[in-house]
C-alpha cells in the first residue's frame, strides 16, 4: 500500500512538473530564445514581455486612437459650398501601434503577437529582395491565424500550403476563366437592380440617406451565393447569416491571437464560433450533395458546379478533383475572401465619389460613351478604363484587404539579414499605399489619373500597389471583383447621384478588412 501510494504521488509530482515545465517552455522560454536569435540576427523592434508580446501596447495605442481628438471627430468637414472632404491618411488610425513602431525601428521590425514572432514589413524593397527567390507553393501562412481562422476558411486556397495549395490552384484557376465570369454577369445585374429598386423606394418614401455599406455587402453576398453555389439569396441567405455570424464572433471579441491557452479566455466564444463552424459545414456538405445529385446542368455555371465537373477544361479527366471536405472549405473561402472584399471596394468608391462629384460626372459621362443606352455586361465593362482608374485609386486609399501573410518555410537570406524558419510575416498594404517617399506629397488625395497610363499609379516601386497580394498567392478572384465591381457601379452612377449624409462618421477600422466602423452613409438622388 505505502509503495503504491508513493507510486502515485512519484507519477501526479512528475506529470505535474512536467506541465509547469511545458507551460514554462511555450510561455516563455522559447519564445525568449527566439527574441534573442533575432536581434541577433539584427531584426529591431519593440520590446516584447512573454506570454502577451506586444498585446499591451497594441491595445494601448488602440484604444488612443479611438478618442476623439477634436469637437470635429469625425474627420468630415462641410463645406460652405455644401460639397465634404474626408481625412484619406489612415494609417496611424487604424494601424495607430504600427505607425508608432515604424518611427522608432524604421520600416522592417519584429514585433510579438503573444509568443508569435511576426516580422512587419512596409519596404517594398526589402519585400522584392526577400520574396524573389520563393515560389507560391513554398509560403507558408501562420499557423496562429490558420488554427484560429479554421472555422472561415479551414484549409481552402486561402491558407493551403504545398503540393496542396498547388493542386487547388491548379483545379480552382479555370473556374475564374472569362468565359465562366461571362455567364456571372447576368446575375449581377439581376441582384443589383433589385437592390437599386429597393433604393428608389426608399428615396420616394421620403428616406433618401442609405447605408451603402450595410446594402452593397448584403447584394454582394447574394451575388457570391448565386456565384459560389447557383443559390438564390432566400436559401442562400440561411448560409450567408451564419457565416456573417461567425465572423462577428471571432473578429469583435477581445482577442489574444498567438497567447497560449488565449482561448479559454472566452471560450463560450470559442465554442460558439466552432458551433456555427459545424453547422455552415452541414449546410455545405448538403448543397454539395444536391449539385452533385442535378442533372440539369443549369448548376455547372457557378463555382461550385464547375469544380464539380469531372472532365474540366484542364485535362484532368475522369477523377473528382477535389473532395467534398475540400469543396466545402473552398466554398466558405470563396464567401470571405469574395464578397465583403468587393462590398468594400464599392462602398469606398462612393464615398470617394459623394466627395468628388466631378469623378461621378466622369465616370456618367464614361459610361454614356461606352455602353450607350443599353444594359452594361460583360463584354462593354471592359471598355470602362477611368472607372478601372477609379477603382484603383481606392484600393490604394482603403485597401479592403489591409495587410498580406506569410509564414517562412525556410531560412530566406535577405542581404545581412537572416529570417530563420518558421517567422511569421505581416506586410503592412495600407502603409505601403500611403508612404509619400512611394506616391509623392499628394499620397492621401484621391487622384484617380495616376493610373492612366500606369498600372502601378506611379509608385516609385511595383512592389508598393499589392491591393491583390503578390508573386503566385496573388488574388484569384480579381477578375470577377473588377467585373462586379464595374457593373453595380454602372448601374448605380446611371441612377443616383451621390452625396455624404451629415450623420456620416469618417472613421476606418479593421475587422479583418478594413471598413467604415460606423456604416457608410450617404444621401442619394435619383437622376
Ligand atoms: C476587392 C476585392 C478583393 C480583394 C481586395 C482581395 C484581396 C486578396 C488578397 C490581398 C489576397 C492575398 C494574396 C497574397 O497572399 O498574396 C487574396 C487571396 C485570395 N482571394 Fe481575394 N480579394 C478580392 C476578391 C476576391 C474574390 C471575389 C474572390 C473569390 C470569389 C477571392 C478569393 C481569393 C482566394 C481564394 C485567395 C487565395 C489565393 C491563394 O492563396 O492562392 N478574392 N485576395
Amino acid at each position: 500500500m505505502g509503495v503504491l501510494f508513493q507510486v502515485l504521488v512519484f507519477f501526479f509530482l512528475g506529470s505535474f512538473l512536467h506541465v509547469i515545465w511545458r507551460v514554462l517552455f511555450s510561455c516563455w522560454i522559447s519564445p525568449s530564445r527566439t527574441h534573442l536569435k533575432l536581434r541577433r540576427n539584427g531584426f529591431g523592434g519593440p520590446s516584447p514581455n512573454f506570454p502577451l508580446g506586444n498585446y499591451k501596447e497594441i491595445k494601448r495605442n488602440c484604444m488612443k486612437a479611438a478618442v476623439p481628438s477634436s469637437d470635429n471627430n469625425n474627420n468630415t468637414t462641410f463645406t460652405s459650398s455644401g460639397s465634404s472632404k474626408i481625412c484619406n491618411d489612415i494609417h496611424s488610425s487604424v494601424f495607430p501601434y504600427f505607425s508608432r513602431w515604424q518611427k522608432a525601428h524604421g520600416k522592417v521590425f519584429i514585433y510579438w503577437l503573444g509568443t508569435e514572432p511576426f516580422l512587419y514589413i512596409a519596404d517594398p524593397d526589402f519585400l522584392k529582395e526577400m520574396s524573389s527567390g520563393v515560389m507560391g507553393k513554398s509560403w507558408g501562412k501562420p499557423r496562429v491565424f490558420k488554427h484560429d481562422r479554421e472555422p472561415m476558411f479551414g484549409n481552402g486556397l486561402v491558407m493551403a500550403e504545398g503540393n496542396e495549395w498547388v493542386h487547388h490552384r491548379h483545379v480552382i484557376t479555370p473556374a475564374f476563366s472569362p468565359a465562366n465570369l461571362k455567364a456571372m454577369s447576368s446575375l449581377m445585374v439581376e441582384s443589383t437592380t433589385r437592390m437599386l429598386d429597393k433604393w428608389t423606394a426608399l428615396i420616394n418614401s421620403g428616406n433618401p440617406e442609405i447605408d451603402v455599406e450595410r446594402e452593397i455587402t448584403a447584394t454582394a453576398g447574394e451575388i457570391i451565393a448565386k456565384a459560389s453555389f447557383g443559390m438564390s439569396y432566400e436559401n442562400g441567405s440561411k448560409v450567408f447569416e451564419k457565416l456573417r455570424a461567425m465572423q462577428i464572433t471571432l473578429f469583435k471579441s477581445n482577442r489574444y491571437v498567438g497567447v497560449p491557452f488565449s482561448k479559454l479566455i472566452s471560450p463560450k466564444k470559442t465554442m460558439e464560433a466552432k458551433k456555427l463552424g459545424n453547422e455552415i459545414d452541414a449546410l455545405l456538405f448538403s448543397i454539395i450533395k444536391a449539385h452533385k445529385n442535378s442533372n440539369d446542368g443549369s448548376s455547372q455555371k457557378d463555382l461550385l458546379g464547375l469544380l464539380l465537373r469531372e472532365d474540366p477544361v484542364n485535362g484532368m479527366s475522369g477523377t473528382k478533383m477535389l473532395t467534398t471536405r475540400q469543396l466545402v472549405d473552398e466554398c466558405k473561402t470563396f464567401f470571405f475572401g469574395g464578397h465583403e472584399t468587393t462590398a468594400l471596394a464599392l462602398s469606398w468608391t462612393l464615398l470617394l465619389l459623394a466627395t468628388h462629384p466631378e469623378w461621378q460626372n466622369k465616370l456618367r459621362e464614361e459610361i454614356r460613351e461606352v455602353t450607350g443606352d443599353r444594359e452594361t455586361d460583360f463584354t462593354k465593362v471592359a471598355g470602362l478604363k477611368k472607372m478601372g482608374w477609379v477603382m484603383n485609386e481606392v484600393l490604394r486609399l482603403y485597401p479592403p484587404s489591409p495587410n498580406v501573410q506569410r509564414q517562412a518555410r525556410e531560412d530566406i537570406q535577405v542581404n545581412e539579414l537572416l529570417i530563420p524558419n518558421g517567422t511569421n510575416m505581416w506586410i503592412d498594404v495600407v502603409a505601403m499605399h500611403h508612404d509619400p517617399k512611394l506616391w509623392g506629397e499628394d499620397v492621401n488625395e484621391f487622384k484617380p489619373e495616376r493610373f492612366k497610363d500606369d498600372l502601378y499609379g506611379g509608385c516609385k516601386h511595383k512592389m508598393g500597389f499589392l491591393p491583390f497580394g503578390f508573386g503566385g498567392r496573388m488574388c484569384i478572384g480579381r477578375n470577377l471583383t473588377v467585373m462586379e465591381y464595374k457593373i453595380v457601379l454602372t448601374s448605380i452612377l446611371t441612377r443616383f447621384s451621390l452625396s455624404i449624409s451629415p450623420a456620416y462618421n469618417h472613421s476606418p477600422a479593421i475587422v479583418l478588412s478594413l471598413r467604415p466602423a460606423n456604416g457608410l452613409q450617404l444621401i442619394l438622388q435619383p437622376l
